[in-house]
């Protein structure tokens, strides 16, 4: 095939693309779309007189009407892509002495808001940058963050991005499990393109603006304050007056990508003052006043090779797929999760398929779902669950309404190694001088089968390994005597009681049990006492830690302690404490003003209840006190708005607890 002929080919199949993802069924990943674009451009810019008319590089979108076309008053355009520093540096350049903002670039889909004499007249999708769908009464009874008057009079325009919350599609999909939805753009995407409100009444959409065209003078030429003064929400917007300003911003934006509420698929570098930014114009299709800088993509299209199914310590048997190595969210992806047979029932997943896998952070990659079902060969196989163990061959239980799989055989070999290096973890016992690999060696020679044997190893034992040495012998056994300190909190954890959680383990500390063996003794009725403890979860309590009877008898001849440790219980509240008698909530990340460093949540949380607080995990009429870290969801601060609740910033609480002398100790 010679170029002009691959070049043909690159933009038919990009025209291909488009109205299938523009539909709402995209075909391929965004990476794998991105990458054919990719080519196509370089492919032009190395034979410009190959590029092909119409160059759907020079296009947007595609022409999705279905409900009413409308024009736009002005065009609504793409983004120039950037990936590299330089990109960044070249762009500073072009504009000296402007002040640039750096914001996420949400992935949702744009939606022009048109206000007359301060009412809501429409509300518009891009379409193909010139004309779009009208989808007002979408947006009315679907969007949070569009309000129905502004106060200002004439015409103005505000453009932003319609998104998902991850919060919301969580949701969403815990409850539709047998229909999830693929992902928050494409959530987002279907919400707008339904036919009638009523039939996605459920997919709250939140609106954040990143752009306001208006004729009238007195709007703040600053885009930022503009946008907040009417009313609008809007994704963080940091100033940068040069590209290593720039940089670092993008930096911390890719870096909280997981911690914030939104998908976001990069920064958006924009010039800030609203005048420079129209004077500087357009290319075809895209502005020249902006820069999209793309993060490496955390979903891409691989083929499922096989299914395994894997026994967890409870003896849950889980689905995990075997995947053609894809290089996803920073890493190599070869295994991931497919949660249970419900879920790959509804999203129809077969062994052979070219499947979605999503990874962002530090969540667990998973299969979510199938793109492109209908370029099926027939050779893909159904996965079938197995009808035995494939540990120990006993019959399986199922469970729930996402029947889950058990194995309900306590002596399962799979099961006893699983609950054994649930025992060694950081959460529990923390005997982190011994892995995995050499738990379940140990146990496969008999040594190890409950937790109450690790206190029986010795030296003398394990140098009669192969490979373990003076060295990590002596480093194995000292990290188990220090593990005998686990105390009640960490140990009930370390037991994988089904349905006991490490909350259920802290709440039962804080209920005033003093041992495991009064958990153990306290019936339903003083566990059904305990705050937050249902019959269920109770239930597993006590048939589980009835079974376990000999094990914590073992434990404590063996020296363990079992009894509840002060840093199990609420800390001790200092007199004169500022946030005495305070339900809180903490949002947003935080970071400690003395280092800048990040503090994780529960620490900061922890601090609170040193200075008095309780500890609430989201806003409700109850909540005295919103405390915002940086880049914080706007859903709850709108919800915050709306009950009442005093938001705080962090700052202001690191000063008190300064004050009060509780960071030193
Ligand atoms: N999977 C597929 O088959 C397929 C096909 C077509 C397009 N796509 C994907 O769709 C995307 C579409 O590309 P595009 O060129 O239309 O959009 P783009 O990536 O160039 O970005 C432009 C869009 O970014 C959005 N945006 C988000 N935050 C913004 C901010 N702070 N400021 C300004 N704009 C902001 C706006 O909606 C704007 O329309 C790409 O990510 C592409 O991978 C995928
Ligand atoms: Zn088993």
């Amino acid at each position: 095939m010679d170029t002009g002929e691959r070049i043909q080919e690159l933009a038919d199949r990009i025209v291909v693309l488009r109205d299938a993802y523009y539909r709402g069924s995209p075909e391929v990943a965004d990476a794998d779309y991105d990458a054919v674009e990719d080519e196509l451009r370089a492919l032009i810019e190395a034979n410009p007189e190959l590029a092909p008319d119409p160059n759907p590089l020079e296009q947007v979108g595609a022409p999705a009407v279905l409900h009413a076309p409308i024009r736009h008053s002005r065009p609504m355009l793409s983004l120039e892509k950037a990936t590299r520093p330089e990109q960044v540096e070249a762009f500073f350049a072009r504009f000296p002495g402007q002040s640039v903002v750096v914001m996420p670039k949400l992935d949702g889909l744009s939606l022009a808001l048109v206000y007359e004499d301060g009412r809501l007249a429409r509300a518009i999708t891009r379409g193909d940058g010139t004309t779009g769908d009208d989808v007002t009464p979408l947006v009315r009874a679907l969007a949070d963050g569009v309000p129905e008057r502004l106060d200002v009079p004439g015409r103005i325009e505000v453009r932003g991005e319609a998104v998902m919350l991850r919060s919301t599609f969580a949701a969403y999909n815990a409850a539709h499990q047998d229909k999830p939805l693929i992902n928050p753009r494409n959530a987002a995407a279907g919400t707008l393109r339904a036919k009638d409100p009523a039939t996605v009444a459920e997919r709250r959409l939140q609106f954040l603006a990143f752009d306001l065209l208006s004729d009238a003078d007195d709007t703040d030429a600053d885009l930022d304050r503009a946008l907040q003064t009417l009313g609008f929400t809007v994704a963080e917007m940091r100033h940068c007056d040069d590209a290593a300003a720039a940089q670092a911003v993008i930096t911390t934006i890719e870096q909280q990508r997981n911690d914030l509420d939104y998908d976001l698929d990069g920064a958006v570098l924009r010039l800030a003052d609203r005048d420079a930014f129209a004077a500087a114009g357009t290319r075809s299709s895209s502005p020249r006043g902006a820069l999209a800088f793309k993060f490496a993509a955390e979903e891409k299209t691989t083929i499922l090779a096989d299914v395994v199914w894997d026994v967890g310590k409870t003896g849950k048997i889980a689905p995990v797929a075997w995947l053609e190595p894809v290089f996803v969210g920073g890493t190599t992806v070869t295994r991931a999760t497919l949660a249970n047979q419900e879920v790959i029932r509804a999203r129809g997943i077969k062994i052979g398929d070219t499947v979605l896998v999503r990874r962002a952070g530090d969540v667990i990659p998973f299969v979510a779902g199938v793109l492109d079902a209908a370029k099926r060969t027939g050779a893909e196989r159904d996965i079938v669950p197995p009808s035995v163990c494939p540990s120990c061959e006993q019959p399986l239980t199922e469970q729930g309404n996402s029947r889950e799989l058990f194995c309900t055989n306590v002596a399962c070999p799979a099961q006893t190694v699983r609950r054994l290096i649930h025992w060694a973890s950081r959460a529990a016992a923390d005997i982190d001088a011994i892995g995995g690999v050499w738990i379940e060696r140990l146990a496969e020679a008999g040594i190890l089968e409950h937790p109450s044997d690790f206190y029986h190893l010795t030296k003398e034992g394990l140098l009669e390994f192969d490979r373990i040495g003076e060295v990590s012998a002596t480093r194995m056994i000292d990290s188990i005597d220090a593990s005998r300190q686990v105390g009640l909190r960490r140990a009930l954890i370390g037991l994988a009681i089904p349905m006991a959680s490490e909350g259920t383990a802290t709440r039962m500390c804080r209920a005033g049990f003093g041992s495991l063996e009064e958990v153990a003794d306290a019936g339903v009725d003083g566990l059904v006492a305990v705050e937050d403890i249902g019959p269920k979860v109770a239930a597993s309590l006590i048939e589980h830690l009835a079974r376990l009877r000999p094990e914590l008898e073992r434990l404590r001849a063996a020296g363990v302690s079992l009894d509840v440790r002060e840093e199990d219980l609420p800390p001790v509240v200092a007199a004169g404490a500022p946030l005495a008698g305070k339900t809180v909530v903490v949002t947003g990340s935080i970071s400690d003003p003395r280092s800048g460093e990040k503090v994780p949540r529960p620490a900061f949380q922890r601090l609170c209840e040193k200075a008095g607080a309780t500890i609430a995990s989201s806003v409700s009429a109850t909540t005295d006190l919103l405390i915002t870290g940086a880049d914080v969801g706007a859903a709850k601060l709108t919800k915050a708005e709306k009950l009442g609740v005093t938001v705080i910033d962090q700052s202001e609480i690191w000063q008190q607890l300064q004050q009060a002398d509780l960071l030193n100790r």
